[in-house]
């Protein structure tokens, strides 16, 4: 029998998605040609390191280089030469003039790609897009390609979550694949690239390409949702003196509730839900159905608070003044397991601090780097230890382990005065306080 000849892969922009998504398509077993426009970065994971804290990710790279299958480049005439199949990965973050999407990287990729693809191709957009843009996108492709091309475009939405990429890119809980009416190729492409997923008994779903679109917004917009959801409930607990971990128990005994994305705290951010909320309200502003989604402007709304009100509860337990005071903050990065700080909480809420006159020293396994860059307003510390020294008040504002498995007596001996702010409920209240601490949560007494 002779081998079928399986598609050459390329990836078109190697942030958190493309990378993972590109080093993970070649762990599969595909040739694979990864491009960015950042020469820094294509450097970087030519050489086997990965530009971002991903666990895992590395040695799926190392691996995938030295095999041969995974290369990197910078040349868009090379990709449109190498693969049968380009998956989009650029970003689309939240536009500096409205909450609208930036369609500019995935404009800037298609104009690039589309004019040297004289070979039959298959276009995979897999950035998080508002609803409609690919039809416009396809348009743009037969526009722009040579004439007589045979280029089509369908949009897979990727739903990895930071901390855990490599594993959700080779096992995701689902595959969406949208395709326009009358497509000859799409699905077979994705249907070749999911192969082994298919066969592992991965939902395989095809719909057009709105359907597809709208599936990864809502997706992200639901998850939201159940994070304030139970953040409007910790609000509720923290006036009428309930314990919002309590009722979160309760109600995931509730099979059609469930447990999970339950944790109330700090709320969301990072360089996905928030934006993705607000470019959802914006299109469907757009298309002239905006009261379908106001409640999701309430949705930012509760989580905006959460971080006021974690403000306000440190605040309160120093006397209420921040000007002159020392406060440690652990956490930079917007959850653990990850060095992204787009929209970190813990970093809103530090910066707020220190604006208000507080002498913050900020700690994170991971994310300092990237921190300081963003924020060199804020004083930096290369320990747990190191960072609460002296503090008046200690904030847990990203629960990596390293935080949940801290010593309270350890702890102690380093800060001014026992006082924390869990504002993760990552810590337990009875151990803490029994260590002599005054420990303050959030929607907990
Ligand atoms: N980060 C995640 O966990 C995740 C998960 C699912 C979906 N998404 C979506 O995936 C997309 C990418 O997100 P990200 O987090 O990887 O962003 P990112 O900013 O980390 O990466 C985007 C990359 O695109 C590159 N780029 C920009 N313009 C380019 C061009 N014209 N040609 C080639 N490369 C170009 C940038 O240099 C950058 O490396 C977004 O739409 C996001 O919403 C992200
Ligand atoms: O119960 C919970 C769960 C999460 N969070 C916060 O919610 C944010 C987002 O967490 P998570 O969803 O795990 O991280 P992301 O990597 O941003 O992943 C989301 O965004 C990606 C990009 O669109 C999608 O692909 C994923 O499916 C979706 O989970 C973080 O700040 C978490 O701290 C909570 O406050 N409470």
């Amino acid at each position: 029998m002779v081998a079928q000849q399986r598609s050459k892969i390329s990836v078109i922009g190697t942030g958190y998605l493309g990378a993972t998504h590109a080093a993970c398509m070649a762990e599969l077993g595909f040739e694979v040609l990864g491009l960015d426009v950042d020469t820094v970065k294509i450097d970087s994971l030519s050489s086997g390191r990965v530009p971002f804290y991903e666990p895992g990710l590395e040695e799926v790279l190392s691996r995938n280089l030295a095999n041969g299958r995974l290369r990197f480049t910078t040349d868009y005439r090379e990709v449109a030469e190498f693969a049968d199949v380009h998956f989009i990965c650029v970003g689309t973050p939240q536009r500096a003039d409205s909450n609208a999407a930036d369609l500019t990287y995935v404009n800037a990729a298609i104009d690039a790609l589309a004019p040297l693809l004289d070979r039959p191709a298959v276009v995979i957009g897999k950035s998080t897009v508002p609803v409609g843009t690919a039809a416009v996108a396809a348009a743009r492709i037969a526009d722009l390609a040579p004439a007589g091309a045979q280029v089509e475009l369908g949009w897979s939405p990727e739903f990895l979550r930071e901390g855990f990429g490599v594993e959700d890119t080779l096992r995701p809980n689902r595959i969406v694949i949208g395709a326009a009416p009358g497509s000859q190729r799409v699905e077979a492409a994705m249907r070749e690239v999911s192969r082994q997923q298919i066969e592992q008994g991965i939902p395989f779903l095809v719909t057009d390409l709105q359907t597809a679109e709208l599936v990864k917004v809502s997706a992200n917009a639901f998850l939201a949702t159940k994070i304030s959801f139970i953040n409007a409930m910790a609000e509720v607990s923290e006036v009428a003196g309930a314990d919002v971990i309590k009722l979160a128990k309760a109600l995931s005994y509730d099979d059609r509730i469930g447990g999970k994305f339950l944790g109330p705290g700090l709320g969301f951010g990072g360089g996905c839900l928030p934006k993705d909320i607000r470019a959802f309200m914006a299109r469907a502003d757009e298309l002239g159905v905006e009261p379908a989604l106001s409640f999701l402007r309430e949705v930012d709304a509760i989580n905006q608070r959460r971080r006021a009100r974690t403000i306000d509860i440190a605040r309160g337990l120093i006397g209420g003044s921040f000007a002159g005071r020392t406060v440690a903050v652990l956490g930079a990065a917007f959850k653990p397991n990850s060095d992204d700080i787009r929209d970190s909480p813990a970093l809103d809420v530090a910066s707020t601090i220190s604006s208000l006159g507080a002498a913050v020293t900020v700690y994170d396994p991971e994310a300092l780097e990237n921190a300081r860059r963003a924020h060199p307003d804020l004083g930096y510390a290369h320990s747990m230890l190191e960072a609460v020294r002296d503090a008046e008040v200690v904030l847990l504002l990203t629960e990596w382990a390293e935080f949940r498995d801290a010593d309270p007596d350890e702890l102690a001996k380093m800060v001014r005065e026992r006082k924390i702010v869990d504002g993760r409920n990552a810590l337990d209240p009875e151990h803490w306080r029994a260590r002599g601490w005054t420990y303050r949560a959030l929607g907990r007494p």
